[in-house]
């Protein structure tokens, strides 16, 4: 089902509110850059991540070396062919924030 996307407007609220997390992609996505002390940390950071992305039934793109980990939240349900900012990476991003 199409998910609808943010205006540059609601996108930028967005954001004001999500201090941790920076556009990307050309403002078709949002993304954060953690670090933790080790893999065991940052494993279980995206274990919990991924029970908060089954709750929300949206799902992160992210990287992982070690200690670090690299999250994209992007919504490909949006109309058209392309990914785009709607409100449930605004949502994910917030309970994401939540678990730091
Ligand atoms: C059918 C299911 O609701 C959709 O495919 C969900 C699943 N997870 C998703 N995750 C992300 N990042 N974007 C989506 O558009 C999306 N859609």
């Amino acid at each position: 089902m199409s998910v609808a996307q943010l205006t540059e407007a609601e996108a930028q609220a967005a954001l004001a509110d999500l201090p941790e997390w920076a556009p990307a992609r050309d403002g078709t996505a949002i993304e954060r850059h953690l670090k933790f002390d080790d893999f065991v940390e940052a494993f279980g950071f995206m274990t919990s991540i991924a029970i908060l992305a089954e709750k929300h039934d949206h799902h992160p793109e992210w990287f992982n070396v070690y200690n670090r980990v690299e999250i994209t939240l992007t919504t490909h349900d949006v109309p058209g062919d392309g990914n785009g900012l709607s409100q449930r990476d605004v949502d994910l991003a917030k309970a994401i924030d939540g678990l730091v």
